[in-house]
């Protein structure tokens, strides 16, 4: 079975010599992170009374969940799931880890940095050659077999609990995406082979995304994440606490999703739209940062091996998608970003 990291090994984008600032080292925003100016004239009033979203919340354990995580999945590309069973020390603790790694220094973090062919490891986002400016942001991608050996270069005498909870966090995901794929297939009414599909896709390796947004001294004038969609089916985000989520809507423009408490976001990826014959919208995204608060998020990215075939479901009648695999999807994606979905569009 091939895996994520190889397709990504095997589609290198130029990232190796896009490196963090070292952010707390800076008292004005540099021209190179300068973006055009985003104010509240973002958050158009009347989308609702505070200016926020309104993401459809889902209790796990609701009779009727598989109706609404599809309604959700369908009007949004998003939703917020409570009772989904991640223990909330875990949350936390993630997030804890996620601190003590980025307030290491700038050149003991970089001792970790990508490789030129690696996906896992220390860097900027992977979106970043695409961006004339750089981004308020600083990532640390967990996949495949590096975490131990990357952990020990960071703390050589202190790793443990690192990888310990990153790898339980990874299980937790994992388990909880696949619970969660199998609502959502249920909710498309596939056949019983895509159903037992399903079981696959949870042999893959998903990858772990650690986000790090340091306050920024002019917020309106730089961006944590530029817009994107994510390539794969399913994405479960940790906001740990902290504004900073921007969601695109049609016909509204950004807005905030502000985190709740002890709850996960999902959303929707690239190849579950495509899977879905364009019925669940791939959800397009970005991070804003703040003048005070130094932001983590953690982000787990859920999708099908590498080598398997993408293409929309049976039932639903007149693909629009042509069928490929994960691995020829990444390639394209990293070649074209947001024009990959209409380069395969039939
Ligand atoms: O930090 C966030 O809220 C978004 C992170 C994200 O979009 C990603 O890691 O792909
Ligand atoms: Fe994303």
């Amino acid at each position: 079975m091939s895996t994520l990291s190889e397709a990504y090994k095997d589609n290198p984008l130029q990232l190796h010599h896009i490196i963090p600032l070292d952010f707390h080292s800076v008292q004005v925003v540099p021209d190179s992170h300068l973006w055009p100016h985003h104010d509240s004239q973002d958050f158009p009033s009347g989308v609702t009374s505070d200016g926020h979203s309104s993401m459809p919340s889902i209790d796990l354990s609701d009779p009727n969940v598989v109706e609404l995580v599809g309604h959700a999945c369908q009007t949004w590309g998003m939703l917020q799931v409570t009772n989904h069973g991640v223990p909330s020390s875990l949350l936390d603790d993630v997030e804890s880890e996620a601190r003590r790694l980025f307030s290491l220094p700038a050149q003991q973090k970089m001792k970790t940095l990508r490789s030129p062919v690696g996906a896992a490891g220390y860097g900027s986002a992977r979106i970043s050659p695409f961006f004339s400016k750089l981004m308020w942001h600083e990532g640390f991608t967990i996949m495949g077999s590096s975490l131990v050996d990357h952990a020990r270069e960071l703390w050589p005498h202190d790793y443990e609990s690192f990888c310990d909870v990153m790898e339980d966090y990874q299980k937790k995901m994992k388990a909880l995406a696949s619970r969660l794929l199998l609502l959502i297939l249920k909710s498309l009414d596939v056949t019983e082979e895509e159903m037992n599909w399903a079981a696959s896709v949870h042999e893959s390796e998903g990858a772990l995304q650690l986000n790090s947004y340091p306050s920024c001294p002019d917020p309106n004038s730089a961006i944590g994440l530029a817009p994107h969609t994510d390539s794969m089916l399913i994405t479960i985000l940790h906001q740990c606490n902290t504004n900073g989520l921007q969601i695109f809507r049609d016909g509204v423009g950004w807005i905030s999703v502000s985190p709740a408490a002890g709850a996960l976001l999902v959303n929707v990826g690239d190849l579950l739209h495509i899977f879905s014959n364009a019925r669940f919208p791939a959800l397009y995204h970005r991070a804003v940062v703040n003048q005070t608060r130094h932001r983590i998020s953690v982000a787990y990215f859920y999708g099908p091996p590498a080598d398997s075939q993408v293409k929309p479901f049976v039932k639903l009648e007149c693909p629009c998608y042509r069928s490929l695999t994960v691995k020829e999807y990444v390639s394209i994606k990293a070649q074209h970003l947001e024009q990959a979905l209409s380069l395969i569009r039939i």
